[in-house]
């Protein structure tokens, strides 16, 4: 496959129905999890992509079982951790953020380093509020990558003071480890606004059903007792920031597409899709967990705040340089810190094709404008690639960058959006 890859353009309104992978978020949760637990379980239907399978290497190479049992779930055994090891975090902000805390627990040092990207991601504050529970971190006072970890194979914990305005990730790490260490975590936020909620409360709300005593009652503040982790199975959901194209695929095209298994109740921010796609024009039903979404002759401009949701930012600015009003999309500073700086990307590939963009510090303003096709770069980031192709939905000779970038957590994307596009016989 070239480089540049062309993006499907449908003929006709689309009427499709999807069934798409397993959560990034939920599968390393569960992995880590699992690998921390009192017992063996199972992680079913996980989604195996370079995130998961970066999360699944890295505690192996601690000495954590994983194995195949068919039908691609994964069983995952315990083990004591007692092999020094090396970490490869890719660009997988779960990996460089969710294993150093429960490195902490092993009886190693485990080195981490990861794509040349990965080095500018933050992490330094996490690391701070790691020494300060009592983990050992050497990251010669960069507070990035490449650090080192040595784990003396208890922690004591207690409380932690850490501004988590950068990432959820750091606060959803911290508690992920805490109910392991002596003391448990107390964790206490100090900062502008904490981004990305909802993935704190899929952290909570895991934790729980591993039988952690977990008390988040008051704002900007975790409480994780210590105590076992206790072994459970997991059914991983689909992962709904991924259906974002695919929906997408219906509202700019007027056309029709079902999601499958979409669930009733979620921690994913991607479930906020619902709304975003019914202020654009959308028609949007979750009947029976089927979600379907039918797209408007026109899709209007929308005025979100998108700080709690900031993964669907490039698919919905996507959407937006495609609608007939203008649209401003606030409240995500942080996502400069993702995959790539998504706002000045964003801003420089949609204005490449002839978008009217204007970046703001915490977000864009999109108006309408005639789009032309072009070279839309995707900064190895999977979700700017999903901009460029729900563009291509729209636009003549969208050429997508680096569309396998999207194997961060799609795998073969590309083959998946081409049958969406063009029908199940399409090849990509
Ligand atoms: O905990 C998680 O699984 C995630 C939290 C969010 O990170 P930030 O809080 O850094 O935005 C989100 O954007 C990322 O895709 C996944
Ligand atoms: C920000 C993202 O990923 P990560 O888990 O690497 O932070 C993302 O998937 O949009």
């Amino acid at each position: 496959m070239s480089d540049l890859w062309p993006a499907p353009r449908p003929t006709d309104p689309v009427d499709r129905v999807v069934s798409l992978p397993g959560s990034k978020s939920l599968t390393n949760r569960a992995l880590v999890l699992a690998a921390i637990a009192d017992g063996p379980s199972v992680v079913r239907r996980p989604l195996r992509s370079r995130d998961t399978l970066l999360m699944a290497a890295a505690l192996t190479s601690l000495g954590t079982g994983i194995d195949d049992i068919g039908s691609g779930d994964w069983a995952v055994a315990p083990a004591a951790w007692d092999r020094d090891a090396d970490v490869d975090c890719g660009l997988a902000g779960t990996v460089m953020r969710f294993v150093p805390p429960v490195v902490g627990l092993a009886d190693a040092t485990v080195r981490f380093d990861g794509d040349p990207h990965m080095r500018l991601r933050p992490v330094g504050q996490m690391l701070t509020a790691l020494g300060a529970l009592g983990v050992r971190v050497d990251d010669g006072g960069r507070g990035a990558l490449p650090f080192a970890v040595r784990g003396t194979g208890s922690v004591p914990g207690g409380t932690v003071t850490i501004d988590a305005s950068a990432s959820s990730q750091f606060v959803s790490a911290l508690l992920l480890a805490g109910a392991r260490y002596d003391q448990g975590v107390d964790v206490r936020h100090v900062g502008k606004p904490v981004p990305s909620l909802p993935h704190i409360e899929m952290t909570v709300q895991m934790l729980r059903q591993h039988g952690v005593d977990v008390d988040d009652g008051d704002a900007n503040r975790w409480s994780v007792a210590p105590g076992p982790v206790r072994a459970v199975d997991h059914d991983i959901e689909p992962d709904l920031s991924n259906a974002a194209p695919f929906l997408a695929l219906a509202a700019a095209t007027g056309g029709r597409v079902t999601v499958t298994d979409w669930p009733a109740a979620t921690t994913q921010p991607g479930d906020e899709l619902r709304e975003i796609l019914t202020l654009m024009g959308c028609e949007v039903n979750l009947v029976d967990g089927d979600l379907t979404v039918t797209g408007p002759p026109r899709l209007s401009g929308v005025d979100l705040d998108l700080h709690d949701v900031g993964e669907l930012t490039p698919a919905v600015a996507a959407l937006c340089a495609l609608a007939d009003s203008p649209s401003h999309l606030r409240g995500v500073a942080h996502i400069r810190g993702h995959e790539t700086d998504r706002i000045t990307a964003l801003a420089a590939e949609l204005g490449r094709l002839g978008a009217d963009v204007t970046e703001r510090e915490d977000g864009l303003t999109i108006r309408p404008a005639t789009l032309h096709g072009g070279t839309f770069r995707t900064y190895s980031d999977h979700r700017m690639a999903h901009a460029g192709v729900i563009l291509g939905l729209a636009v003549d000779d969208v050429l997508v960058e680096d569309v396998a970038t999207t194997a961060k957590t799609f795998p073969d994307f590309a083959s998946a959006w081409s049958r969406a596009v063009h029908g199940p016989g399409a090849t990509s």
